[in-house]
């Protein structure tokens, strides 16, 4: 059996993708809409005020295309906050004009393939600040998630730890060449969810997006390994614009 790679986890993550009901947006009156949409901001300060004491963090984003029209991700300490999260926007004012288009649960992970030997990770600040976030709030996001293969030929699990590392080294650095342009939270999944990991990305510019993983495609662990689920990609909701889109 190959060595299993060993994994820091850090809070849990819960990307959630809702559709507004737009029909019944409409047909409602304009002091409903006027609630539901004060519902959604309070929903929000309450967030913020969660991550301005550090015990969670949160992102906003419109979804551009029609697999969704919002984006959630909120990350907290264990999964029962996340039920609370999502429990109290279904029963919102707000929550009541939309659809669930789909749901991802994980938990942020760094892996120790790249780790400085005989040091305990969790005493780098560093590393602990990664595995406990604050989102950016960049103008644009980019989730999807991914697994990597198992096939008889191109099997990630059955690799040498050696091999495992050498390509991670590798992918490594063509990520820290988007140092300052895109930030990455890779959160793990297996046991979690329906694929391995949920890849979020965050960029004030949405063309590095492209740029960051069609080098990746060609670097061996994505061109051999990645398998990918669908992607979704949004622009930042600030309140304005919340308050905006629902005028
Ligand atoms: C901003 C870009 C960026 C940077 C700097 C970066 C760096 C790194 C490092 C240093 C490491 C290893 C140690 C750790 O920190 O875990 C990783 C780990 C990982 N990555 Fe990554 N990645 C990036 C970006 C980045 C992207 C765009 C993707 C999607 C791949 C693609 O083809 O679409 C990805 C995936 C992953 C995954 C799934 C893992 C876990 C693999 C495992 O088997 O455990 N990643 N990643």
């Amino acid at each position: 059996m190959s060595e299993a790679a060993q994994t820091l986890d850090g809070w849990y993550v819960l990307h959630d993708l809702r559709s507004i009901d737009w029909e019944k947006w409409n047909a409602a009156s304009a002091s409903e809409q006027e609630a539901a949409t004060k519902d959604l901001l309070k929903l929000v300060a309450e967030w913020q005020a969660v991550e301005n004491d550090k015990q969670g963090s949160y992102a906003v984003y419109s979804v551009v295309g029609q697999k969704a029209d919002l984006i959630f991700m909120h990350l907290r300490e264990n999964l029962q906050l996340l039920n609370e999260i999502e429990n109290a926007f279904n029963k919102s004012a707000f929550g009541r004009f939309t659809r669930k288009e789909y749901s991802y649960v994980s938990v942020v992970e760094l892996s120790s393939y790249l780790a400085a030997p005989g040091v305990d990770p969790m005493q780098v600040p560093e590393i602990a600040a990664r595995l406990k976030p604050i989102l950016p709030k960049s103008s644009h996001i980019c989730f999807y998630p991914m697994n990597k293969k198992r096939e008889l030929q191109d099997n990630w699990y059955m690799l040498s730890m050696d091999d495992r590392k050498a390509m991670m080294r590798s992918h490594g650095m063509i990520g820290r060449s988007y140092a300052g342009k895109v930030k990455q939270i890779i959160s793990g999944s297996v046991g979690l969810d329906d694929w391995e990991w949920g890849v979020t990305l965050f960029s004030d510019d949405a063309l590095q997006f492209k740029k960051l993983v069609y080098e990746m495609r060609f670097d061996e662990v994505s061109a051999r390994f990645g398998e990918f689920g669908s992607f979704y990609v949004g622009n930042l909701l600030t309140n304005d614009a919340i308050t905006e889109l629902l005028k």
